[in-house]
């Protein structure tokens, strides 16, 4: 397995290359199994009208070389069948094109529907060590620009390539029937054909690879850069950020070109090798007409039957780039979709349905790689109900802490316990009900701010909601809002201080009602009036629960039980704050200095 590991390669060696094809065509497979039948009807309605346009050119040879002698002797029963077979050889193809069209549309758009599922579904499952390495843009990429080159080549795919190479194939094959001299001039003309297409298609697929790889770049940093507007604005990163957006931008322009300038060369060279072939055929059948060994109406058929045999080669060297653009699209798309959540579900789950909220770190060590620990051993009892506040020097391995407890991460060695069982037992439902997690950033999803304090329990009434809402202090700016709870958040006067965001996501928490709070506390400084109002929210959050809470301010320090002091990922100080102000080590001091910048 090597999921997202290779995306970037331009050049993959080709046992891995062969590795990821495999895979490929492996979801391609899974994608289109459950439709098998109609994509086999689909298949023969392919071939019978590449078979039946065919036809054309043999009944054209059959009218003048045997119905024209038969209708000048005075017999038209010949012409009128050979003229009637064409007439319904050509409605059978246009009758037969138009059903398989569709139906190709039907099970491409299904396959697109399902794939675009699965991604979305896959990459939500995906653990957040995946996320924070992989970046949104990445995903952004995968499920836009990639998921649209597949459904190019889907929606096209069988209808360009295989019903050119059908057509090709019963060509060359009714020409050798009418006359095996003509075929074996077509079959020579193939062989230019065949190097010239090998070419275009060893240099497209690298070309295909980088502009790929390009464009996925380009919309990372413009994600970035969008997501990030703000610190943008405030650094004037502006100007850096569209030196690169431009040079980004140039790779991309440089790739695709060189891609598009080979469609130049290899076009060209088709029509060439066409032409000479018509003339070869002219010549050497015009010669043999000549000597009274073929007749013209074979003539005829087989220039037009050379003239139509290289017209799908070049929409099918058209449809080539696409179609590497789409190999290089699913080639991503599987190998996101081979990532496993690094995080899994335990396979014998130990019920925890009401958990009391005793944390345990046994013996533990982690570290986000293996060459550096982070937390390179901890021992830690928080008896459930306690509020246990977090401080340290930044870096020290506090939220690394907290992650540990919520199971975004597994330890590397030793045990995290919850009441007692090892939290790798505990079924994710059980898990995620005991365990939330309050982050900085007071995340809001789009929406009502009745739906956004729904999210700690979407079951929640709209009267549980106002009861949260006002358990934590939030019902008053609330109800100050234009539509009340049901403000939208991203409309312009829904939107939302920070210190209102925190309230929110206080009442989102209340409403999860855990029994174990983990809170990352902003940093922002709030205005003293919203700090209050955030202090209080909080202290009824963490009445009657275990609480972590990574310290950032003086007043939560005050309200916790228990302060431990984190440096360099190990417990330095452990006690209660009037106990560490009186030891007077780091704490006592970090106490101090907030006391003199608080006043
Ligand atoms: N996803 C990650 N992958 C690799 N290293 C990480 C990751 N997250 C954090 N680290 C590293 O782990 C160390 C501890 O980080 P952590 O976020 O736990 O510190 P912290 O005490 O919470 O700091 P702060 O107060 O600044 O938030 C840091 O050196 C950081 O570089």
């Amino acid at each position: 397995m090597s999921g997202v590991a290779f995306e970037d390669d331009i050049q993959l060696e080709r046992e891995r290359a062969r590795f990821v094809r495999r895979r490929s065509l492996h979801l391609l497979g899974s994608l289109l199994r459950p439709m098998r039948w109609r994509f086999a009807l689909m298949l023969l309605l392919v071939a019978s009208a590449q078979g039946a346009k065919a036809l054309g050119p043999l009944l054209v040879a059959s009218a003048i070389d045997a119905g024209l002698p038969a209708l000048i002797s005075g017999d038209p029963t010949r012409i009128l069948l050979d003229g009637g077979a064409y007439l319904t050889a050509a409605v059978a193809g246009g009758v037969l094109t138009l059903w398989f069209i569709r139906l190709n549309a039907r099970i491409s758009q299904a396959a697109l529907f399902d794939l675009r599922k699965r991604v979305f579904l896959h990459t939500q499952r995906l653990s957040l060590e995946f996320h924070e390495t992989y970046t949104s843009g990445r995903i952004i990429a995968r499920q836009t620009s990639d998921l649209d080159a597949v459904r190019e080549v889907l929606d096209s795919g069988v209808n360009q390539l295989l019903s050119g190479f059908l057509y090709m194939a019963f060509i060359a094959g009714l020409l050798f029937v009418l006359d095996p001299w003509s075929g074996l001039v077509l079959l020579a003309a193939a062989v230019p054909v065949w190097f010239l297409t090998r070419w275009f298609q060893q240099r497209s697929q690298l070309h295909y690879r980088s502009t790929r790889v390009a464009s996925a770049n380009l919309i990372v940093q413009f994600v970035e850069t969008m997501a990030g507007h703000r610190a943008v604005q405030a650094f004037h990163r502006e100007r850096r950020n569209l030196d690169e957006h431009t040079r980004l931008a140039d790779e991309y322009r440089v790739a695709d070109q060189r891609a598009v300038g080979l469609i130049g060369v290899y076009n060209p060279g088709l029509v060439l090798i066409g032409n000479v072939t018509v003339a070869a055929l002219l010549a050497v059948d015009g010669y043999r007409v000549f000597s009274g060994t073929l007749a013209v109406g074979a003539l005829v058929a087989a220039v037009l039957y050379a003239k139509r045999f290289f017209t799908p080669v070049q929409d099918m060297a058209q449809f080539y780039n696409s179609l590497q653009s789409s190999v290089a699209a699913l080639e991503k798309i599987s190998g996101l979709l081979e990532e496993q959540p690094s995080i899994r579900p335990p396979r014998q789950p130990v019920p925890l349905p009401r958990a009391a909220g005793r944390i345990e770190f046994d013996d533990v060590r982690f570290g986000y790689t293996p060459e550096r620990d982070i937390l390179p051993h901890l021992d830690l009892v928080i008896p459930a109900g306690q509020t246990v506040a977090l401080v340290g020097s930044t870096g020290a391995g506090k939220s690394t802490l907290a992650k540990l407890v919520a199971r975004f991460y597994d330890v590397t060695e030793g045990v995290v316990r919850l009441d007692g069982v090892d939290v790798r037992e505990v079924a994710f439902a059980d898990l995620r009900r005991a365990v939330v997690m309050v982050t900085q950033e007071a995340f809001l999803f789009s929406g009502s701010i009745a739906e956004n304090i729904a999210v700690g329990r979407p079951e929640a009434t709209r009267e549980e909601i106002r009861a949260a809402a006002r358990a934590v202090g939030a019902d008053r700016f609330i109800e100050l809002l234009p539509d009340g709870y049901d403000t939208d958040v991203n409309k312009r006067g829904g939107r939302l201080s920070a210190g209102q965001r925190q309230l929110v996501s206080f009442a989102r928490a209340f409403l999860a009602d855990p029994a174990v709070l983990i809170l990352d506390e902003a940093t922002s400084s709030l205005d003293l009036p919203s700090e209050a109002l955030v202090q209080r929210g909080l202290a009824r959050l963490l009445d009657g629960r275990t609480a972590i809470i990574i310290a950032h301010r003086l007043s939560t320090v005050e309200i916790a039980d228990r302060v431990l002091v984190l440096g360099g990922g190990r417990l330095l100080e452990d006690g209660s704050p009037a106990e560490l102000i009186a030891e007077g080590g780091e704490f006592a001091e970090l106490h101090a200095e907030w006391e003199s910048t608080t006043v």
